[in-house]
């Protein structure tokens, strides 16, 4: 077996536009360890959300994954009949999105929230999904006297470790967390992220996440890889990329943030 979960090889996807394709994502290789946090770094417009959505299969047109292979424990995604696919997805590789918070039901409690989920996936019952739901919020440190409230009643950090809770609840061995905190004040997105680097070490599961924000991901990941225009141009250890970056622009990006006070979370540096 091999000790990486997720191997890209070679992948190029376009998006094809009236004036023409544009590659978007350009022969990008990368692979993620089992129970490792990679973190995929780069300005807005880079492609990191693209791959993203490439391994996830969930890219839309004008979206197209031109060439390349997504192996996900040695079998190729994009030739994965799509029944097969939706098996894998959420219950093998989960996702949590920036505006996932939103994608909460408003219109349905918590608590039947998580059984539609875990019912779809595994098939279990209203009670097995409740008792998930309870464990599940007690490890995302919501009291579980609220898992039948209604979306509205928590604030938008909450709502963010709820659906952590929900994707985790599944047990998936790959989360792509797509900037999953962006949208929340910096002292929840560090408690939010410290949480995950916990269940992580808990659990096991691989990450990929995404953000524009190299020092955070810093702290929480093992390695980074650095995206400019479509391309990987480096791939490293934390330590590596952020103390000795080989490519220029890594140098750059890192001159361009301001410098917050921060301890690495993932245990990468020592
Ligand atoms: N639906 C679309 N149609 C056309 N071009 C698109 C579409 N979605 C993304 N792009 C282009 O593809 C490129 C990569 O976008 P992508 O969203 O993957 O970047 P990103 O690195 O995730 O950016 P951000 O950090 O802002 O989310 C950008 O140039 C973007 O303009």
């Amino acid at each position: 077996m091999s000790n990486d979960l997720l191997e890209i090889r070679n992948l190029n996807v376009d998006y094809l536009l009236d004036k023409g394709e544009f590659r978007a994502v350009m022969d990008v290789t990368l692979s993620i360890g089992r129970g490792e946090l990679f973190g995929l770094a780069g300005e807005s417009g880079c492609g990191k959300s693209t791959i993203a959505y490439a391994i996830t299969r969930l890219s839309k047109p004008p979206a197209w994954v031109a060439s390349g292979e997504i192996l996900f424990d040695g079998q190729n995604l994009l030739e994965l009949p799509q029944g097969e696919m939706q098996k894998i997805r959420w219950k093998r590789i989960g996702m949590v999105f920036q505006s996932a918070m939103n994608s909460l039901n408003p219109l349905m409690r918590i608590d039947a929230q998580f059984h539609d989920v875990l019912h779809r996936h595994t098939g279990c019952s209203k009670s097995q999904s409740r008792q998930q739901a309870e464990a599940m919020f007690k490890l995302v440190g919501i009291p579980i006297n609220r898992v039948c409230d209604y979306p509205h009643q928590f604030s938008g950090g909450m709502r963010q470790r709820i659906v952590i809770a929900i994707c985790l609840a599944l047990r998936p061995e790959l989360i792509i967390m797509d900037e999953p905190t962006t949208a929340l004040d910096v002292v929840v997105q560090r408690e939010i992220l410290e949480q995950v680097v916990d269940l992580q070490r808990t659990y096991g599961f691989s990450v990929l996440f995404i953000t524009h924000d190299l020092h955070l991901m810093a702290q929480l990941c093992h390695r980074i890889g650095v995206m400019l225009k479509g391309e990987l141009v480096e791939v490293g250890d934390v330590r590596q990329v952020s103390q000795a970056p080989a490519h220029d622009y890594t140098r750059k990006l890192w001159n361009a943030m301001p410098q917050l006070p921060g301890r690495h979370l993932a245990g990468a540096i020592a």
